[in-house]
């Protein structure tokens, strides 16, 4: 490139007390580009998007953007960047029409009658979201994808000249995150500076014109388009360069065809305008649930993990002496060891104002640190430090903040958690959401080890290609209820989009 650069970062370090987020970084990116920055979790990727932003301080080195320090969030905005933050920031309490122009008074609202707002918020709302959405909601009201929508589309009012995305697709869907990349695209083409931090590959090797890699803190390469693959990104993040691949799992496994289900439900209705469908899972067995945002497979996740009551039906459990039991709340799901994990920590899984090893023995203390009204420290922190190895969380003292660990690692934390307590059933909510590439497979191995040794697992995800050599069966769901089952070689990438389309087998989806 020998155009002049947007953003210019030398030798830019940044600490946290003992932990080093960045070190002697440097980063180029360009007007009308889209640069991904990538690395696995605590690599530094948020510290930069925060120090580009003028959130965060830098202890030395320089940021300069269109040629000059960024001293401030003010002046960051001032001069045209526009940062959505890893976590979704709404104020829930407040309508959609507030939190699109939240902050941006004598900016946006220059001249603007509250009429103007109205219609500019309905347009851009419908481009991305896809239908209108009621702009005098609370916002509290509203689900996490369209609030993901909301902080975009906030951003985007804005007519940025940098736009940085971090991690801002990890709730939206395929149909939305096409919608995004159009935005996106519209406005590198109008010269917009746009980077995004993501950990889904496929995602990035889509839409980005470059990727800088980021591990420990430090660019350790920068690839042009024709070079971005998984297996580069890869290499580069890690430090062994590790190469991996989820071990293709073989349908015909012959201890969960045979084997009464672990978990059953008959003529269930997800809400009451639903249709019935039938459920089963055998032990050992990993059931992927799919679909589009909004067709049900989150409510039954969340049935089936006792968070939820269907409308009609019931979720039947064996329990551990082949008893069938129904599931009908949280304490049955936890008497019969069904574990859950959520994909949304902020507002369901973490604890915020805790450290790491409370958010991580408060799901377990009942059944294994609890004697006496007593927490067994000695033994609690064993089974974390067991955890913490496994899943390779980046922690700094376990007394700190959950908070202060970056996005990723809150996440491994409540992954953590949740095998920690000797599950027999897990469900999971999209819990690869911000978790990187080598964790996520890691995930998939820990995952299929489970389900060898007898372990059911449901797992719902936004992402088709999570399911791709990993679930033995994924249940995709239209308008409620179970449209298809797909099984052993038919899980592939054509087959579930036809599905979540509500097409027949076979067709061809175009996605816009
Ligand atoms: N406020 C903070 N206090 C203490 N440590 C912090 C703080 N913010 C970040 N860190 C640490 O700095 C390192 C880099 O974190 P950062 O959030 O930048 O990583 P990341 O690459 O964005 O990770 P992820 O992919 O998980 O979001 C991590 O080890 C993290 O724990």
């Amino acid at each position: 490139m020998t155009s002049p650069t947007s953003i210019q970062v030398r030798g830019l370090s940044k600490r946290f007390g003992e932990t080093r987020a960045l070190a002697d970084c440097n980063f180029d990116a360009y007007p009308g580009e889209v640069h991904a920055i990538v690395g696995e979790n605590g690599s530094g990727k948020s510290t930069l998007a925060k120090t580009l932003s003028g959130v965060l301080m830098h202890d030395t080195g320089t940021v300069e953007v269109f040629g000059s320090p960024v001293t401030s969030p003010i002046d960051a905005r001032e001069r045209g960047i526009a940062t959505i933050f890893q976590e979704v920031l709404v104020a829930d309490e407040a309508n959609v029409i507030d939190n699109l122009y939240v902050g941006s008074d004598g900016l946006l609202s220059n001249g603007k009658s509250y009429a103007e707002k109205v219609r500019e918020a309905d347009e851009i709302l419908r481009r991305c979201v896809g239908h209108p959405i009621d702009l005098r909601a609370n916002v509290g009201t509203l689900p996490l994808n369209i609030k993901q929508w909301i902080v975009i589309a906030r951003a985007i009012l804005r007519q940025p000249k940098v736009l940085i995305l971090d991690e801002s697709s990890a709730a939206l869907d395929l149909g939305a995150t096409n919608r995004l990349h159009a935005e996106i695209e519209r406005l590198r083409d109008q010269g917009c500076t746009v980077l995004i931090v993501t950990h889904r590959i496929a995602e990035l090797v889509r839409i980005a014109d470059r990727a800088t890699i980021l591990r420990d803190g430090t660019a350790v390469g920068v690839l042009e388009k024709h070079e971005i693959t998984e297996a580069r990104l890869l290499e580069l993040m890690t430090q062994a360069g590790r190469t991996l691949a989820a071990a293709p799992v073989a349908f015909s496994d012959p201890s969960f065809e045979t084997a009464p289900p672990i978990i059953t439900a008959r003529q269930l209705c997800v809400s009451s305008d639903t249709a019935p469908f039938d459920f089963e899972l055998q032990p050992g067995m990993i059931v992927g649930l799919a679909g589009l945002d909004g067709q049900g497979q989150d409510q039954f996740a969340r049935i089936l993990a006792g968070i939820a009551a269907p409308a009609s039906g019931q979720v039947i459990c064996l329990d551990q002496a082949g008893q069938p039991k129904p599931i009908s709340g949280l304490d049955d799901a936890y008497d019969l060891h069904v574990s859950w994990v959520s994909g949304d920590r902020k507002r369901e899984g973490i604890f915020p104002q805790r450290s790491i090893f409370e958010n991580f023995a408060m799901g377990i203390y009942r059944r294994k640190l609890g004697f006496m009204g007593k927490v067994d420290r000695r033994l609690g922190h064993q089974l974390f430090k067991k955890e913490v190895d496994r899943l390779k969380i980046k922690t700094g003292p376990i007394s700190n903040r959950i908070t202060s660990l970056s996005g990723g690692n809150q996440q491994k934390v409540l992954i953590s958690r949740a095998f920690a307590d000797e599950p027999r059933v897990i469900v999971l909510n999209d819990p690869a959401r911000g978790v990187d590439l080598g964790t996520k497979r890691d995930l998939y191995r820990e995952l299929q080890a489970f389900a060898r040794s007898g372990g059911s697992v449901v797992y719902l995800s936004s992402e088709i290609e999570e399911f791709l050599g990993f679930a033995h069966r994924v249940d995709v769901f239209v308008n409620g209820s179970i449209f298809r089952s797909l099984e052993g070689a038919m899980i592939e990438e054509e087959a579930m989009l036809a599905a979540m389309f509500g097409q027949p087998l076979g067709t061809h989806v175009e996605i816009a």
